[in-house]
């Protein structure tokens, strides 16, 4: 058995905690060989809901799992976090405005951060699954300036597997043929999935499915899945945000396979044109642990516009929580 690892799960009475959880249990997250302790973050109107689902974990009889512990104190919750996903978010309600969205969970978001820098392990890594996902990264890292940049990603690896699926779906490839898609940009309906340098086996895909595709239907179903979803199941993706979460965290450790890249919400290095100090997603392997951009990639005036777009409404979010002053000391 190697060492124990420490997983914090905001959130963790939720839609997302309840599918989620059960797969760290069964060793799908970590390998079955790594021993896991979870510790559960909730608001207190839920913890009972959470003691209930320890209590389920408990029943899993689980090789992996130590121990469960529930809190609604960020300070306990996230002490000694070797992983933490943060799920816990405010969703949007009726009558809310963007900027409300943005406070609400900014409150969340910074007090975690400051817990988070002063009682995870040093090594922490950080990844934001609640909306809006990209700026929620923005807040909770400016409250941890001792912690790195590099460790806090933004989930977009559902965005990628959604149009990865897209692809599989219209040349009937299998998925695993399916290489070198990016998803850039925000979580959100101005994301842009790029299959400008994808793969189907050797073959461009672009030969394959098409310019007119790529730029119109391709874009517009995999950016508005998020909200198919909801209008389908009456609530927003949580199984396949759940897969999406684990292999974040599986590839993040173990590095892509091959010569394929997937994609993730990090901090800007100034790559491609994205201004630093925003939550972009990119292409990206793993090293040692963190998340690097793949460099090099061409753009042509139609990428360059969608990336533009979306950066764009980043920097808006940036501004809108900066002029909130919800920012912490830490802002990168
Ligand atoms: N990035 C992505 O790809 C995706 C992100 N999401 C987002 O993930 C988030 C969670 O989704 P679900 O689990 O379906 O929602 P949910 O509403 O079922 O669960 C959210 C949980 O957060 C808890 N919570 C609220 N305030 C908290 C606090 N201060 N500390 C700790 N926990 C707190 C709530 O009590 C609730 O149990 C939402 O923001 C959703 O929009 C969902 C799908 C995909
Ligand atoms: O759209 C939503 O509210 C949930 C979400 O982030 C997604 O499914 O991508």
């Amino acid at each position: 058995m190697s060492h124990p690892l420490t997983l914090t799960l905001t959130g963790a009475a939720g839609q997302i905690g309840y599918a989620l959880l059960f797969r760290v249990a069964s060793g799908e997250a970590f390998g079955p060989d790594t021993p896991v302790r979870v510790r559960m973050l909730e608001h207190p109107r839920a913890l009972k809901a959470a003691a209930g689902v320890a209590l389920e974990l408990q029943d899993a009889a689980s090789r992996v799992l130590l121990d469960v512990d529930v809190s609604s104190d960020p300070r306990h919750a996230f002490d000694g976090a070797d992983v933490a996903v943060l799920a816990g978010a405010r969703p949007r309600t009726a009558g809310m405005e963007r900027a409300d969205l943005l406070e609400a969970n900014a409150g969340i978001f910074g007090p975690q951060g400051a817990a988070l820098n002063d009682v995870a392990a040093d090594g922490v890594q950080v990844l934001v699954v609640g909306n809006p996902a990209n700026t929620n990264t923005l807040v909770v890292a400016s409250h941890a300036p001792d912690v790195p940049a590099d460790r806090f990603t933004a989930l977009t690896r559902l965005d990628h597997n959604r149009a990865v699926a897209q692809v599989a779906q219209r040349t009937g490839a299998p998925v695993a043929d399916i290489t070198r898609v990016t998803v850039w940009g925000n979580h959100s309906r101005t994301q842009y999935p790029d299959l400008r340098h994808a793969r189907v086996g050797s073959r461009p895909a672009l030969d394959l499915v098409g310019r007119e595709w790529a730029d119109g239907p391709f874009v517009d179903t995999v950016a508005q899945r998020g909200g198919a979803i909801i209008a389908a199941r009456g609530a927003s993706s949580v199984a396949s945000t759940a897969t999406a979460v684990l292999q974040h965290e599986h590839l993040r450790r173990h590095d892509v396979p091959g010569d394929d890249w997937t994609s993730a919400g990090r901090f800007s290095d100034g790559s491609y044109g994205v201004p630093e100090g925003v939550v972009c997603s990119f292409p990206v392997v793993a090293a040692d642990g963190t998340w690097q951009v793949v460099p090099g990639l061409d753009l042509d005036t139609t990428a360059r516009a969608r990336i533009d777009a979306s950066v764009a409404e980043l920097l808006d979010e940036r501004d809108a929580v900066r002029a909130l002053g919800v920012l912490g000391p830490g802002a990168r």
